[in-house]
């Protein structure tokens, strides 16, 4: 059940009209709807979250991922507006800001000419104090990663997809998952991927693998999926793929430093991915590093 505060947001279907589909989640679609009570279209434009099948188990983690978004309150995490239940009250819909910039993946696609090294780290400083603000409400989030951060501006992102999210609990400072479903693997963390254990070091993992996705310009071209399985060999498959990636990383290989890379910036990134989770700097060091090498840019820019 939804506390008080979250049922006040509540849609009427009737009013929600669509307008068309914005994009994929773990297990949910995303459309872009117009909530317009008065009928003469005034109304916001929200994006609003269903899910795809109505498996118990689904319903049961699209809850949980409603009570997430609903208390996070962080200008660097996409905003929850409300809930929308839908005739039957069967299936209900989770209402939220809609980012009119898009991915930050096509975004970066369409903008690679123009986009600076001060962007791509300021957008990265901002990723970062949502990881910090997540990590001290005990989140680790599990799948972060450039398709899960939506652009709000040319100079705002925010986290997005909160639908693997768990609560660390309070006497443990990792959170064990059972089921694997579609793992992203090539953003896992080495722990991840031999004992399923799920930290915010594993999330700095992940952290460093989407810099090396945004100073890569999300060129597909050289994605984390496609250099690992370059390393590891394309024709490995199922489970067996993150045994050969957790071998690989044994072996200290990581994703090459992206071309035009700033060494500072590859550098950070090599932090993220020390093997062991307790090497790995904290979300509020790599602020500092961010911020150095943001002060670096503009040092160098006047010359
Ligand atoms: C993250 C995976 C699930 N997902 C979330 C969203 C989403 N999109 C947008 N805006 C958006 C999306 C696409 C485009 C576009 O031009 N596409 C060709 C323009 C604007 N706002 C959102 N607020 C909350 C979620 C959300 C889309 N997919």
């Amino acid at each position: 059940a939804l506390s008080k505060q979250q049922q006040n947001e509540v849609y009427e279907e009737r009013h929600l009209k669509f307008i068309s589909s914005l994009g994929k989640g773990n297990f949910g679609r995303v459309d872009l709807c117009r909530y317009d009570p008065l009928g003469d279209n005034t109304g916001e434009l929200v994006a609003v979250k269903q899910l795809q099948s109505n498996k118990q188990s689904n319903m049961a983690d699209f809850q949980k991922e409603i009570q997430t978004i609903s208390s996070l309150h962080c200008d660097y995490i996409v905003k929850y507006r409300g809930i929308c239940y839908s005739a039957g009250r069967l299936s209900m819909r989770l209402v939220m800001e809609f980012l009119p910039f898009g991915s930050l993946i096509s975004y970066m696609e369409k903008n690679k000419l123009i986009i600076t090294t001060r962007r791509m780290l300021l957008f990265s400083s901002q990723i970062c104090k949502g990881m910090e603000y997540l990590q001290n409400l005990h989140y680790v989030h599990r799948d972060l990663a450039a398709r899960n951060i939506l652009v709000s501006s040319d100079t705002l992102v925010k986290i997005a997809d909160f639908g693997l999210t768990k609560i660390v609990p309070l006497n443990k400072d990792y959170y064990r998952v059972t089921q694997s479903g579609e793992s992203p693997i090539f953003w896992y963390a080495p722990e991840s991927l031999s004992e399923y254990k799920f930290s915010h070091k594993s999330d700095v993992w992940s952290f460093g693998v989407l810099l090396h996705e945004l100073f890569s310009y999300c060129e597909l071209s050289r994605n984390p999926k496609r250099l690992s399985l370059h390393r590891i060999g394309c024709d490995i498959q199922g489970a067996m793929m993150a045994v050969h990636l957790f071998n690989a990383l044994r072996e200290d290989w990581r994703l090459p430093a992206p071309p035009m890379c700033p060494p500072k910036v590859f550098s950070m990134m090599m932090q993220c991915w020390a093997f062991n989770s307790e090497d790995r700097p904290s979300f509020s060091y790599l602020q500092d590093l961010i911020e150095s090498s943001l002060q670096e840019e503009r040092d160098g820019a006047k010359g």
